[in-house]
């Protein structure tokens, strides 16, 4: 004879937080989520297999993830270690020729990596780079004002093989979508010069965003969102909202392409883009499956 019992608290919980989770599911089901991991998001190799089971798990609930990565301080490590000076201008690093080779050799060791835990950890995944198929086409970014702190002055500086995609062809993502496999994407793009640029992550995983028209568009970074001046945590914004908070200085260095390419997003149609801590384990599922949420939420003024 069985016998059966009450079941304890414990598993009522998590048959509660999959309840609490089941109007996302459905309201999500069958769209397309670019996920942008950042280079300082990537910890130690547990939070690594934590972000793959993330990926692993949305593609299981019919949602399609599209995973965009970068390794900017990856990329400053290894070119410190050859001995190649870097340095930033408006969370962009100038680039040289030298630095474009070194950036798309880390990034291409990066994307391998990943592809590699997303399929450990039970999924199917294609590492990619703007080069694979056609996928992305960058052209040169203009200069840029770059502050000169110690004298005071302003100079427009030539960012050297910086480029920002201007074309994207999604039938390869979407091929593999349909396949059940998770495109991984390193951000570098030939030029129609066929020349090789270094693209800032965050503006390659927002064109990809806009291209494939993603339901949403998540930023995983190293801190909890975008802070206020006194630290506070901002977890609503409107385009508006950032244009204030940039000019006012609230937003600095790797924050400002983060912004502007949420703006870009929500003004092409993205539903919404978020800012997230990339430390917090399973971050992607509290953002997406829970009420509350968690981090800076980027949309359009109602
Ligand atoms: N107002 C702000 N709120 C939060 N972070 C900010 C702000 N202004 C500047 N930052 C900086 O932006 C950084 C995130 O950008 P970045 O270093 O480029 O991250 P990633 O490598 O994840 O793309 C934060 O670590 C923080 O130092
Ligand atoms: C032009 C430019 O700045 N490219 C970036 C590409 C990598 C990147 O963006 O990585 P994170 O997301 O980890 O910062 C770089 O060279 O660092």
């Amino acid at each position: 004879m069985i016998s059966r019992h009450a079941p304890d608290t414990g598993l009522l919980e998590k048959a509660a937080t999959l309840i609490e989770a089941l109007p996302y599911l459905q309201r999500y089901e069958g769209q397309t989520f670019v996920v942008k991991y950042g280079g300082h998001a990537m910890g130690d190799t547990a939070a690594v297999r934590d972000f793959a089971e993330d990926v692993v798990l949305l593609k299981a609930v019919g949602i399609n993830p599209i995973v965009v990565h970068g390794g900017g301080p990856q990329i400053g490590a290894m070119l410190k270690q050859l001995g190649v000076e870097s340095r930033f201008v408006g969370g962009l690093r100038v680039t040289d020729k030298e630095t474009a080779r070194v950036a798309e050799m880390v990034l291409g060791a990066i994307n391998k990596e990943i592809a590699g835990v997303v399929v450990q950890a039970g999924g199917r995944a294609v590492g990619l780079s703007g080069k694979d198929a056609g996928l992305v086409t960058a052209e040169k970014i203009g200069g840029r004002r770059d502050a000169d702190l110690n004298v005071g002055i302003e100079r427009n500086v030539d960012l050297g093989f910086v480029g920002e995609p201007v074309h994207v062809d999604r039938s390869i993502l979407d091929t593999l979508s349909a396949a059940g496999v998770v495109p991984i994407i390193a951000p570098i793009a030939p030029g129609a010069d066929g020349e090789t640029y270094n693209i800032n992550a965050d503006t390659m995983a927002g064109a990809i965003a806009a291209a494939v028209g993603a339901k949403r568009l998540f930023l995983l970074t190293d801190v909890a969102g975008v802070l206020s001046k006194d630290g506070a945590l901002l977890t609503d914004m409107t385009p508006e909202d950032v244009a204030t908070l940039k000019a006012d200085g609230t937003v600095k260095g790797g924050m400002i392409p983060k912004l502007e390419t949420c703006v870009h997003a929500v003004e092409r149609g993205v539903e919404a883009a978020v800012i997230l801590d990339g430390r917090v384990p399973h971050v992607i599922l509290v953002e997406m499956f829970t009420a509350e949420g968690a981090g800076t939420l980027v949309r359009r003024a109602a």
